[in-house]
């Protein structure tokens, strides 16, 4: 039998068994196994390198964002409006057979958008591009999904359970499970508040499916048995994701504004090119991107050019602003100086371990600048603007 009859065949039973206290170690034990199969699905075969002919599309920018969604929702025709980058739109579906890359220039940063094929309930199955599809997904920073406004809103469900059953965790944030393998000691089960959905047998049958014997588990919130599988699996991917209704030209005025108050949700129109601009700024927002603005000493920043630095990738404090002008930088640094909002007076004196913020301005002090008489020292007190905003850029900064 193949791994996905299996799994149907768990999927199956599970949907025959009763849900109540009597059977649920049994059904959580279900949950393990389906887990661990769903897990073997991702495996590449053997002798691929996993992504697939046509979906091997270079990372390039400061971020990349997918465009996740049904066949003909309007992915195509969105990725043309935002990037310049022409990707074949038509009123049939799969029109996009592989990823198209176009980049988004937005707040001084340059934005991957990727399109991609349709996907459709199975997708995880491998059903269409569905593996592939996903597999770039998870490549990527965020997803927009796109969905249709004037379709069944339950397409929304049906996409975020296929990303889910590879792995995908839209919009949570992992769960506050301590979780570690022993070599001995057998399993010891801590909580550090009441649970009401896993007890210490149901905790124990599932590190049994796994053939865990030796571990340490710590619940420090009231989780489920499926994060409790999540921390285990140790897999999987927790991405941001914005919903985006196309088509809001076609449906009623309630309906777009029902549809716009959702949490994560912007409605648009192509057609129109409506909304457009709410779209950028929510991307934007979620992406969390922090721009560095570099100041040589006695000179303006160059405000065109920012040191983009993001809490998932790498981290913001000033020890990673210097390791991505250079890794050899960190060990010279004497100290620096920073304005803008991370500051708390301008410039602020600075340590590595400072966590910056989007569009602060940091000069680097060198150690060695310093030993050369004197250079590396800096007027105390100077009279930079408290936030260096857009309007103010251009608001010359002192030292
Ligand atoms: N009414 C309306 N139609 C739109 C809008 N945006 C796109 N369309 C139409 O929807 C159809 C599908 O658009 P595509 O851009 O090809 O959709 P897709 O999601 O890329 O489709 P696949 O590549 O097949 O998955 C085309 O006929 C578009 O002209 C919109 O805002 N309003
Ligand atoms: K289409
Ligand atoms: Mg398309």
């Amino acid at each position: 039998m193949g791994i996905i009859e299996k799994i149907k065949e768990i999927e199956a039973e599970m949907a025959r068994t009763q849900k109540n206290k009597a059977t649920e170690y049994h059904l959580g034990q279900l949950k393990a196994k389906i887990a661990k199969l769903r897990t073997q699905l991702l495996e590449p075969p053997k002798g691929s390198s996993g992504g697939g002919e046509g979906f091997e599309v270079t990372k390039f920018g400061h971020g990349r964002v997918s465009l996740i969604g049904f066949p003909s929702v309007g992915k195509s025709t969105l990725l043309t409006m935002l990037t310049g980058t022409h990707s074949e739109a038509a009123s049939y579906e799969f029109t996009t057979l592989t990823c198209i890359p176009g980049i988004i220039q937005y707040n001084d940063t340059k934005i991957q958008l990727l399109d991609l094929p349709g996907i459709i309930e199975g997708a995880s199955e491998g059903k269409g591009r569905g593996r592939q599809v996903i597999a770039v997904a998870k490549s990527s920073d965020i997803v927009l999904m796109v969905l249709d406004a004037s379709k069944s809103e339950g397409h929304r469900q049906i996409l975020t359970r296929e990303l889910e059953a590879v792995g995908l965790r839209l919009n949570k944030r992992p769960p506050q499970i301590y979780f570690k393998r022993k070599k001995t000691g057998g399993i010891s089960f801590n909580s550090t508040m009441p649970l009401t959905h896993v007890d210490e047998k149901l905790c124990y049958q599932i590190l049994h499916e796994y053939k865990i014997h030796n571990a340490e588990v710590l619940f420090r919130e009231d989780a489920t048995v499926d994060d409790l599988i999540d921390v285990i699996e140790g897999n999987r991917k927790y991405m941001k994701c914005v919903y985006v209704y196309n088509k809001i030209d076609v449906v009623g005025i309630d309906d777009v504004d029902r549809l716009a108050r959702q949490p994560k949700s912007v409605v648009i129109s192509c057609n129109l090119k409506l909304n457009f601009d709410r779209l950028l700024a929510r991307m934007w927002e979620e992406m969390g991107l922090v721009r560095v603005y570099t100041k040589p000493q006695g000179q303006q920043p160059d405000f065109t050019d920012p040191v983009v630095l993001s809490m998932d990738r790498g981290g913001c404090t000033v020890e990673d602003f210097c390791n991505h002008i250079h890794r050899s930088l960190v060990k010279d640094v004497k100290y620096v100086l920073v304005w803008g909002t991370s500051a708390r007076h301008y410039p602020q004196h600075c340590g590595l371990s400072q966590a910056l913020q989007d569009e602060d301005v940091v000069q680097i002090v060198k150690k060695k600048e310093k030993d050369e008489g004197g250079r590396g020292r800096f007027k105390s007190h100077s009279t930079a603007p408290a936030r260096i905003s857009d309007r103010e850029k251009k608001a010359p900064l002192k030292t």
